[in-house]
Order: structure tokens, then sequence, then C-alpha cells
């Protein structure tokens, strides 16, 4: 049996930084991947980077090929070229970067638990291998949630984000199953693109946890996109075509039966922690009902020598909070042990549409709910000047401030650049900075920043 001072399962984001960083301390570190197509993780392979890739094809796409399906199909196929040579250079640099660190031994095979100190690594030949460590980490991220819908398993024209962006042929009509993070991205991308898309969520309130002011807004710009929303659809059955796919499902309100056709159906209803073929059990380690492995605030488990990061821990499933738990864990490892996972609260998200969406903290219906006494702020996106010159004036800023204190509780930003602006939000909610920090910032000019002056001024 081979014996090394750390093994990580899985060759996530969390996991490659966390192999770099101990055997740059001289740890003998095993890293265990089960696909060579993976290297470096979801967020490289079939994630972040494959997406926003395609987000931003689509957007030039739109702009050149508006209307013109047969020159978006063709443009398609080669922005997925594109995208396919980008991960593929990244995945490279992934997997170079670990072969050549003498400290690292990667292993190709699926991971399971022997005992709670041994791990077993299967290859794809079946050869099975014995490894023991010191230490454990748990990193083998999460996978899609499939509903319960009859015909999905035998279709050829049912998709999950991951194999339907490695398609080369555009759809013409392109069924999306769930309105959230996946959902509303590809269902902006594929319209982009040329593509009829429905978005069907089994939901009765779109977007549920965001304010009502922006998810009417989100609603509008997607229809402008030529997307059909449909709420309270209830997926009952796919049946393949000659030519592509049947839907059928009930509107969950009045019982009305409906058929839809697609040349493709993403289903994008969640995903869950990856915990499948780990034999937690064989190591004492419990997981919670979504089976997520559970972990205190230093992100171990009930072994405290086991532990878990990024999407397995369940939670939100960002890359960035991936990254934070290799953090929090190098602290405990080597710094201070003051680092734990409450300590990044609030944690900003964005989902990448057109405008894209950006929100920190709390909505105005959460603070309302909580009793704050709160002031609210509304900026359209079209009273920035730099919305202006780059012709992208759709959407709003909104900003909710303790009116006792003038700190900032909460922010959506509905605007281009939003992904990058919110940065500054959260930085000086992170901080603790009042308000008026933000609203007598000197920002460069034209920038979508600078629309923060005017959001923290009206309070
Ligand atoms: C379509 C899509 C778009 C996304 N867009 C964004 C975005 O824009 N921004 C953002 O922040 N997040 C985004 N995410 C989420 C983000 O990709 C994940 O939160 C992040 O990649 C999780 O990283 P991780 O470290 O938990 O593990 P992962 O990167 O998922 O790595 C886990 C690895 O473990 C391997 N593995 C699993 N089980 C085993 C086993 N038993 N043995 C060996 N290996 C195993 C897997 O093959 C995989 O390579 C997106 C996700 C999807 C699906
Ligand atoms: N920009 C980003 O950071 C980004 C982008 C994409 C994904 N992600 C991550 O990936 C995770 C998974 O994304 P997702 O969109 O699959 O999940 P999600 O949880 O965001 O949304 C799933 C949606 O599907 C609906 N749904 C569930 N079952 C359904 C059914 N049978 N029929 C119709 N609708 C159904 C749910 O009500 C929900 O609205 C996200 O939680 C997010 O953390 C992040």
């Amino acid at each position: 049996m081979k014996q090394y001072d750390a093994i990580i399962i899985g060759f996530g984001k969390g996991g490659k930084l966390l192999a770099a960083e101990l055997a740059n301390r001289n740890w003998k570190v095993a890293i265990i991947e089960r696909s060579p197509q993976m290297y470096g993780g979801t967020c490289v392979n079939a994630g972040c980077i494959p997406t926003k890739t395609l987000i931003h094809e689509s957007e030039q796409a739109e702009r050149l090929y508006r209307d013109d399906y047969s020159n978006q199909a063709k443009y398609y196929a080669l922005a997925v070229g594109r995208k396919n040579k980008l991960v593929s250079f990244l995945r490279d640099k992934n997997y170079e970067h670990i072969k050549a660190h003498p400290n690292i031994t990667l292993y190709d095979g699926t991971a399971s638990f022997a005992s709670n100190d041994t791990v077993k690594v299967v290859s794809r030949d079946k050869k099975e291998i014995l490894l023991k460590g010191k230490e454990v980490f748990i990193n083998t991220g999460s996978t899609p949630i499939l509903p319960d819908v009859e015909g999905i398993n035998g279709s050829k024209h049912v998709f999950t984000s991951e194999t339907l962006l490695r398609q080369s042929k555009l759809p013409h009509r392109l069924l999306i199953l769930g309105a959230g993070a996946i959902g509303m991205e590809l269902a902006t991308m594929y319209a982009g693109f040329g593509s009829q898309v429905t978005l069907l969520e089994s939901g009765s309130r779109f977007m549920p946890k965001s304010d009502r002011d922006i998810a009417e807004s989100m609603l509008e710009s997607l229809k402008r996109k030529g997307i059909e929303i449909r709420l309270n659809a209830y997926a009952l059955s796919v049946y393949d075509t000659a030519d592509g796919v049947t839907l059928t499902y009930t509107d969950n309100a009045d019982g009305t039966p409906y058929f839809l056709e697609g040349d493709a159906l993403l289903l994008a209803t969640g995903r869950r922690p990856m915990t499948d073929e780990l034999n937690l059990h064989a190591a004492g380690i419990r997981t919670d009902a979504q089976g997520a492995v559970i972990v205190n605030g230093h992100l171990q488990t009930s072994s405290p020598h086991i532990w878990a990061m990024g999407d397995v821990r369940g939670g939100a499933l960002y890359d960035y909070l991936s990254i934070d738990d290799f953090r929090v864990i190098a602290n405990q490892l080597f710094g201070n042990k003051k680092r734990n996972t409450d300590d990044r609260v609030p944690v900003p998200y964005v989902i990448f549409t057109d405008p894209p969406l950006a929100h920190i903290g709390l909505t105005e219906e959460e603070a309302v709910k909580r009793g704050y006494s709160l002031q609210v702020s509304r900026l359209p996106a079209a009273a920035i000047p730099r919305a202006r010159t780059l012709q992208h004036i759709d959407g709003m800023m909104k900003a909710i401030v303790n009116a006792h204190t003038g700190r900032i509780i909460g922010c959506t930003l509905f605007c281009v650049d939003a992904p990058e602006v919110i940065n500054l939000v959260s930085l000086a909610m992170k901080n603790d900075l009042h308000y008026s920090a933000l609203r007598d910032f000197i920002f460069t000019h034209p920038s979508m920043s600078e629309g923060l002056n005017d959001l923290f001024k009206a309070f």
C-alpha cells in the first residue's frame, strides 16, 4: 500500500490549489481524478469557462447575424470549436502543473473509502490500488439532478449542460427545464445564437429569491430576446420524434396538459453534491439530506483528518467558494487558524444573462422581513454614461441601506459590467464601510462603477 501525507479525491478547483500548496511544503500528495477530460474540474471543463466563452460568442453572433439562422448556425459551430480549444488549453495547463511537481502523484481512477485513512482507486481498466493518507480531502464536486420524467434516460435529444455544450449543431428549437442559474444563462446564450428558446419552470414564482422589481426586469429582458417563459410547468414525459423531442407537461396551476416540440431538451433542474461512489460510511463520514458531506466551519468532517471542500460540502455552488475553501483549510493547517466559512458572508453571485445580474447581501423583501429600518435606492442603467457608450442601456442598479447605521445591507446590479462592479460593493460591505464611501468615491470615467456615486447619492 502506498503512503501519502495527503490524499485529495477530485482534481477540482480547491483540490488542485491545495495539492500545490501542500507539495510546496514538502508533503507527499496523491490526487485522484476519475476522468482525464476533467483535469482542473467542472469550472474549466464543463462549467464557468465554456459557458462564459460561449455567452460572449453569442453576443457577437447576435450583433452580426440576428434573424439569420443559417449564418448563426455556422457561427455557433465555429464558436464551439474555439471554446473546445480554450478548454483543452486550460485543461492541459492544469495537468502539466500537477504532473510537473515532484511531490504530487496523479492517479487516474475512481476513488472510494476503504477505511477512514485508506482510499481505493479503481482505474478505467479495473485495476485497483490502495492508498493510505494522514489527511484526506474530498473535492468531488457536484452532478446534475435529473428529474423523474418518463423517457429522459433513453432519449437522444435530452441533454445536461455538460453534454449540450459539446454539440456543435445549433438546436433550432431548444426546450429548457429549470429557470435557475444554468437555465437562464443558457436560455440567453442560445437565444443570442438564434435558437427559439422555451424556458419551463416548475415553480410559480420566477426568480423566487429576488425582489419583484428585479425579477420583472429580468423577465422583460429575456422576453425581449424572444425567450418564452412558462411557469408552473410539471414535466411528465419525453419521447423522441424523427427530428427531435416532444415534451409533455401539465400546468400545475390549472392541470392543463401541453405538448411542446424541440430539437433538444436541456435539463437545468439543479445540482447535488457528488458523493455517490465514495463509500463514505466506510470512513464514518456523515452526509445531510441532500447528500452533502457534513463539515464544521473549518471544513473538517466528523473525522477531523478528513476534510471536504467545494460543491461536495453543499450550500452555494460557486467556483470562488471552492477557492476560498482552500484558503480556510490552508489557514487551519499552516496559519493562525482564525479563518472559517462563516467569516466570508455575505457572498456575491452573478447570473451571466444579457445584461448580467449580480447580487450581494439581503434583498429588500428579506430586509423588511427581518425588521430592518431601511432605505432603498434605484438607478436605471440608462442613467449611467458608460451604459450609453456601450449601447447597453437595459437594466437597473438597486441598493438597500440600514437607515440607522448607514451600512449597506444588500445590492443588486442588473446591468452591463455587473460582475465586475459588484466586487466594489462587496469590498465596501466586507470592510463595514458607510454607504457614503461609495457615494463619494472617485471612480474612473466613463465606467459602470461610477453609477455607484449616483446610486448611493439618493440616501
Ligand atoms: C454549467 C455551469 C456553469 C457554471 N458557471 C459558474 C460561474 O460562472 N461561476 C461560478 O463561480 N461557478 C459556476 N459554476 C459552478 C462551479 O463550476 C462549481 O461550483 C465548481 O466548479 C466546483 O468546484 P469543486 O472544487 O467543488 O469541484 P469540481 O471542479 O467539480 O471537481 C470535482 C472533480 O472530482 C472528480 N470526481 C468526482 N467523483 C470522484 C471520485 N469518486 N473519484 C475521483 N474523482 C472524482 C470529478 O470528475 C471532478 O473533476 C457553474 C457550474 C455549471 C455546471
Ligand atoms: N454564474 C454562476 O455562478 C453559475 C452559473 C451556473 C450554475 N451555477 C451553479 O450551478 C448550480 C446549479 O444550477 P441550476 O440552474 O441547475 O440549479 P438551480 O438550483 O439554480 O435552478 C434549478 C431550477 O430548476 C427548477 N426545477 C427543478 N426541478 C424542475 C422540474 N422537474 N421541472 C422544471 N423546473 C424544475 C427549480 O425550481 C429551479 O428554479 C447553481 O445552484 C449555481 O450555484 C452557478
